[in-house]
């Protein structure tokens, strides 16, 4: 449609137009297209990220550039973060915009920087790790000045999930056990490592620990079980 409409404009700028088009048709060149063909990252760093926040995703993301220098060839990889799972796809854009168009991933749904959930995970190339650095906004708060256990939860289950779906393809989320450990306050950054620990046919066992960013205080601990299954299914309930 993008296309069709960027024709039509050149077409008409093209031909002789009378005179009283003269204001209207350069905005309509000039003005970009409104819906986004590519998809933005949210996992790359904004003005609201926290001095250890920028520190830890430096730490991770030097380790994405190998020894020859070059981006990816390092032993972790970034894993961008939209705010759809299904943009994740090739043509998942498109998709995205059909099925139900409205619908957002919980952990992106806040639009204010740093208000609710700020993160980016790294996965190490032999995949049995998944790192995470998060920041927790304002808008997640449970008990006074700290994280509503809820809020980890989705965190620690983004991140299995995350881990998971690397590792085994479309997964669910059968299990989560969460132990917590000492409040996460509100405002501060946790690391959260994700690990695999045993494959059993369709099921993934995976443990997640989330400590201070100096690893000096554990926050939570927890354990998962995912079970693979069909896209179809996902998509069809
Ligand atoms: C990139 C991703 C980031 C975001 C990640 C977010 C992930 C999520 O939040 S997913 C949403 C939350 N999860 C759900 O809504 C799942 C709801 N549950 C289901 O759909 C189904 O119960 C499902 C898919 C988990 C399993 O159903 P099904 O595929 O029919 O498996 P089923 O035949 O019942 O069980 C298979 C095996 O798993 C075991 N199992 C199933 N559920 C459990 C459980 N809760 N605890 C322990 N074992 C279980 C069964 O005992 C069986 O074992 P065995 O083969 O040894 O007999």
């Amino acid at each position: 449609m993008a296309s069709i409409l960027c024709r039509i404009s050149k077409t008409l700028v093209n031909h002789r137009l009378p005179p009283f088009t003269k204001g209207l048709i350069r905005p309509m060149v000039t003005v970009s297209w409104p819906f986004q063909s590519q998809p933005r990252d949210l996992s790359l760093p904004n003005p609201s990220w926290s001095k250890e926040m920028l520190q830890h995703y430096e730490l991770y993301n030097s380790q994405c550039v190998g020894e020859d220098g070059k981006e990816g060839s390092g032993p972790w990889r970034r894993l961008p973060s939209y705010n759809r799972l299904l943009k994740f796809a090739t043509g998942g854009v498109l998709l995205s915009k059909i099925i139900q168009s409205e619908a957002r991933l919980f952990t992106r749904n806040i639009k204010i920087p740093g208000a609710g959930f700020e993160y980016v995970m790294f996965i190490k190339k032999s995949q049995e790790k998944c790192v995470c650095i998060f920041q927790a906004g304002h808008l997640l708060e449970g008990p006074p000045g700290h994280v509503h256990g809820g809020a980890t939860a989705a965190m620690i289950d983004s991140v299995n999930g995350t881990h998971a779906t690397y590792v085994c393809g479309p997964v669910m989320t059968a299990n989560l056990n969460i132990n917590y450990r000492n409040p996460i306050p509100l405002g501060s950054t946790v690391v959260l490592e994700s690990t695999l620990d045993q494959r059993e046919g369709r099921k993934a066992f995976f443990s997640c620990i989330v400590t201070s960013i100096d690893g000096s205080k554990v926050h939570v601990e927890s354990k998962a079980l995912f079970l693979s299954i069909s896209m179809s299914r996902i998509l069809g309930g």
